[in-house]
C-alpha cells in the first residue's frame, strides 16, 4: 500500500444505556492521509477515545461511514483488511492494562512479528525486537528483552507499547493520552521518542490528549480538532488555532492553559462561563450543546439551532454562529 487516505463521513457512535442513548460521537466528518499529524483535544468524556478507536476500526460507527482509500472496511477483501489493520495501530493510555502480564517483552514484541511474517525465525525475530527496543530509547536493549511487565516502570511499559505498535511497520498510528498515565518527570522524554519515531518512520499520528500545551509540544506543525460532546468544534492548523482560537469553547480551553511564566498567567484574562456543568451525553441541549455554558451565546438562534463546521479563514473551521467570539469573551 502506497498511501494510505482515512476519510469518516458523518460519523456518529451512541450506546443503549437502559432506557436511555447515549450520544458519545454525534456526526463527525474528516479525512486526512496518513502521514499526517492530528491532535485532538477535548475535557474527559468528550468522545475522544471513542473517536480513535472507530479509525483504528477497532469500534463500529452506528451511523456514517468509513473509508480506508474509498473502501469501506465491509468492502475490502481478506488480505486488504488485514493489511489496513496492519496499517493503523493503536497505543493505549494505560500501560498496565495494555501488556499481558504473563509475557515477557519478548514474547509481546515477537509474536506480531511472526504473525504477519515480518521475522523469518526465532533468531530473526530476536534481532528485530532488540532493534525495536532501541528505538524506544530502552537501552540497552538485552536488559529489558526477557523482562515481565511487573518488573518495568510505567514509563517502560508505555515504551514497550509504542514498540509493539511499530512491530508491524504501521503507517499511521492512534496515540490515545499515551503519557497521561506515566511519571511526570519522563512525560517529555517519551514525548521525544514519539517525535523522533515520526519523523524516522515517516509514519502519521492521531495524538489524544486533554492538554492542549501537550498537543502543541507533540504536533504543533500539524493539525488540531477541539472535541466537545461527541463534535469538532474547531479544526485547523495547530499553532493558528493556539493564537487565534475562534470557538468560545476553545478560547476558554486555552485560558486555562497556565503559562510558565507566573506574571503572565496572573495576567491572563479569566473567562466566566455562564455554568461549569458539561451536559449529559443522554440528554444533550438543543441546538448548539456548548450553549448553556457559552458567555457570547445568542438566545434564540444558538439554543434552537446547532452551528456546522464551517470554514473561517484559510484552513481554519469552526461551528459558531459567533464571529468575534474572542473579541467578545477577552476584549481583543
Ligand atoms: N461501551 C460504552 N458504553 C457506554 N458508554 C460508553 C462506552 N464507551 C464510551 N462511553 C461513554 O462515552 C463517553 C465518551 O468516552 P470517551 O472515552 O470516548 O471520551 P474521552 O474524551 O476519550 O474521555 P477520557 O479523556 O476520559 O478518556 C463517556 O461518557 C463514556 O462513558
Amino acid at each position: 500500500m502506497e498511501e494510505l487516505v482515512i476519510e469518516l463521513n458523518n460519523i456518529k457512535k451512541f450506546y443503549r444505556k437502559r432506557n436511555r442513548v447515549v450520544k458519545v460521537i454525534n456526526d463527525i466528518s474528516l479525512k486526512f492521509k496518513d502521514d499526517e499529524i492530528l491532535c485532538l483535544v477535548g475535557e474527559s468524556g468528550s468522545g475522544k477515545t471513542t473517536l480513535g478507536k472507530i479509525i483504528a476500526g477497532l469500534i463500529e460507527p452506528t451511523e456514517g461511514e468509513i473509508r480506508y482509500n474509498g473502501k469501506l472496511l465491509s468492502q475490502l477483501k481478506g488480505k486488504e483488511t488485514k493489511e489496513i489493520r496492519r496499517a493503523i495501530q493503536m497505543i493505549h493510555q494505560d500501560p498496565f492494562a495494555s501488556l499481558n502480564p504473563v509475557r515477557s517483552v519478548y514474547q509481546t514484541l515477537s509474536t506480531p512479528l511472526i504473525y504477519y511474517k515480518l521475522a523469518k525465525d526465532e533468531n530473526d525475530a530476536k534481532k528485530r525486537v532488540l532493534e525495536l527496543l532501541e528505538v524506544v530509547d530502552l537501552t540497552p536493549p538485552e536488559d529489558f528483552i526477557y523482562k515481565y511487565p511487573h518488573q518495568l516502570s510505567g514509563g517502560q511499559r508505555q515504551r514497550v507499547a509504542i514498540a509493539r505498535a511499530l512491530t508491524v511497520n504501521p503507517k499511521f498510528i492512534v496515540a490515545d493520552e499515551p503519557v497521561s498515565m506515566v511519571d511526570a518527570s519522563i512525560k517529555a522524554s517519551i514525548i521525544n521518542t514519539l517525535k523522533r519515531i515520526r519523523r524516522e518512520f515517516k509514519v502519521g499520528f492521531l495524538f489524544i490528549t486533554h492538554d492542549l500545551a501537550l498537543a502543541r509540544l507533540f504536533g504543533g506543525d500539524g493539525k488540531l480538532g477541539v472535541m466537545y460532546t461527541g463534535r469538532i468544534v474547531e479544526y485547523g492548523l495547530t499553532d493558528d488555532i493556539i493564537e487565534n482560537p475562534k470557538h468560545p469553547y476553545t478560547i476558554t480551553l486555552l485560558s486555562a492553559v497556565p503559562e510558565p511564566d507566573p506574571v503572565v498567567t496572573r495576567s491572563k484574562k479569566r473567562i466566566k462561563l455562564r455554568s461549569d456543568d458539561i451536559p449529559r451525553l443522554d440528554n444533550l441541549p438543543e441546538g448548539c450543546h456548548f450553549h448553556p455554558r457559552c458567555p457570547v451565546f445568542v438566545e434564540g438562534k444558538c439554543d434552537k439551532e446547532l452551528p456546522k463546521l464551517e470554514a473561517d479563514g484559510l484552513n481554519h473551521y469552526v461551528a459558531c454562529f459567533t464571529k468575534d467570539a474572542r473579541e467578545k469573551m477577552l476584549g481583543e
